[in-house]
């Protein structure tokens, strides 16, 4: 896996007139992982989609090196199409198609409709994606919503295995998740 680095320093973030959380510093390398963990409503989802890119702190500065893939509440698939052709349609930019649908559970779901999957398959696909992508920067907002004890174990695992291979993995989450010799950052630590 290509090498790769995440860093945040002094992050502030602020949602419409509030100010979430200030002064935040992280900094991972290849094969290591954090957990951000805090109560709803706290700035989880807020600081992911900074981490990703997708808006502007109000204090501080990112530094990314490497391509990010990130799981939030909305899967990057078609509702309306089946699964197995929703997945198909990332293979063309991925360049691999997404062979741990097996893994996950999701072979016999090719042809359901993502719209009509479950809150927890939807999640396994997104994952399933995710895998295909073969992103080094892994951005995991909730990725254990609506799973079931097994899915939750094989998460781990998938995380474990990422950063075994020398990816790096930042995992939003209000639930416990065992993510052996992880950072892990308590946002109220940070609030405004
Ligand atoms: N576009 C927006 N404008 C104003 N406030 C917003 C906006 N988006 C989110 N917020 C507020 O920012 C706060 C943090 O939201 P965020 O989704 O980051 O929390 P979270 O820790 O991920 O919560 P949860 O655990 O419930 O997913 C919430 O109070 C939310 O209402």
């Amino acid at each position: 896996m290509e090498s790769c680095r995440l860093s945040a320093t002094e992050l502030a973030c602020r949602r419409g007139d509030r100010v979430l959380f200030r002064g935040l510093t992280l900094a991972l390398g290849g094969g290591e992982a954090c957990q951000i963990a805090g109560a709803n409503g706290i700035g989880k989802s807020s600081l992911m989609r900074l981490l990703a890119g997708l808006g502007e702190p109000f204090a501080g500065t990112i530094a990314r090196d490497g391509e990010v893939g990130l799981i939030d509440e909305r899967p990057a698939l078609d509702p309306h199409l089946p699964l197995g052709r929703a997945l198909a349609f990332w293979e063309r930019f991925d360049g691999r198609a997404a062979e741990a649908v097996g893994r996950l559970g999701l072979a016999a779901l090719a042809e359901v409709p993502v719209r009509f999957l479950s809150t927890g398959q939807k999640k396994r696909a997104a994952l399933a994606r995710l895998i295909a992508q073969a992103a080094p920067i892994w951005l995991l907002d909730e990725p254990l919503n609506g799973l079931d004890t097994d899915a939750v174990a094989l998460v781990e695992t998938i995380v474990a295995e990422h950063c075994a291979a020398g990816g790096l993995a930042v995992v939003a989450s209000h639930q416990a998740i065992a993510l052996p010799g992880a950072q892990r950052i308590a946002l109220r630590d940070y609030a405004a």
